[in-house]
């Protein structure tokens, strides 16, 4: 099997996909010196693609892609697919994350559903028509605090009513068992498994 280029420049996603693929073949971009093309879609598929297309081309080989982030109902769905940039175009995740908290000082507990979104991309080479697409979805709540040091972004925030705890107190390997991206990934294995 030829090796495949990661699409994305976050060390944790980057830890989570590697983590749930175990494959050696699936290489980050950086390995490649792959420049970041700007996410100019209004929708996660769209992004996904562009980042995909954009380091296929770059390498020659087969590409994976991770456009994800957070919808919440009290801000309308917002930050969705402007999550890494919700505080300013190179915004930390803690600048973010801040501002999500600012947003939501005063939305009552009861108004704090969110959810995190995850849409995978698989393109066999950069003109690839017919992309291998598969998506994910996790239902959380917004805390009031951050909480927790393990994953990234806003998984300090996000309240998981299953385990009674945030996304970033989970065990990395709990996380991916339940998380929009680990939904995702095993359904494009298993696509991939059926090519
Ligand atoms: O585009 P790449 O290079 O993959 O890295 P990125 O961080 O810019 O990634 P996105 O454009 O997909 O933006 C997604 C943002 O949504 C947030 N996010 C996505 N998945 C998350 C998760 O599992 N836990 C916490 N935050 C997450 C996080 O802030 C990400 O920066
Ligand atoms: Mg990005």
């Amino acid at each position: 099997m030829s090796s495949i280029v990661l699409a994305s420049g976050n060390a944790g996603k980057i830890r989570e996909i590697q983590a749930i693929l175990q494959n050696d073949q699936i290489l980050p971009q950086s390995q490649f010196n792959v420049v970041e093309p700007e996410e100019t879609g209004a929708t996660f598929i769209e992004n996904a693609i562009i980042k995909a297309r954009n380091a296929a081309a770059h390498c020659n080989l087969p590409a994976i892609a991770d456009d994800s982030g957070l919808a919440v109902d009290a801000l309308g769905g917002a930050p969705g697919v402007i999550s890494a940039r919700y505080a300013g175009f190179g915004a930390s995740d803690q600048a973010n994350l801040d501002k999500l908290l600012e947003e939501m000082r005063d939305v009552p507990d009861a108004e704090r559903s969110a959810r995190f979104i995850c849409v995978m991309v698989y393109l066999r080479h950069a003109l690839d028509p017919t992309p291998i697409v598969a998506q994910g979805v996790w239902e959380g709540r917004i805390l009031r605090q951050a909480v927790g040091e393990n994953g990234f972004g806003y998984d300090p925030v996000f309240w998981v009513e299953q385990y009674q705890c945030s996304s970033a107190q989970l065990a990395p390997e709990l996380k991916n068992a339940l998380s929009h991206r680990g939904q995702a990934l095993r359904a494009l294995s298993q696509q991939l498994a059926g090519l």
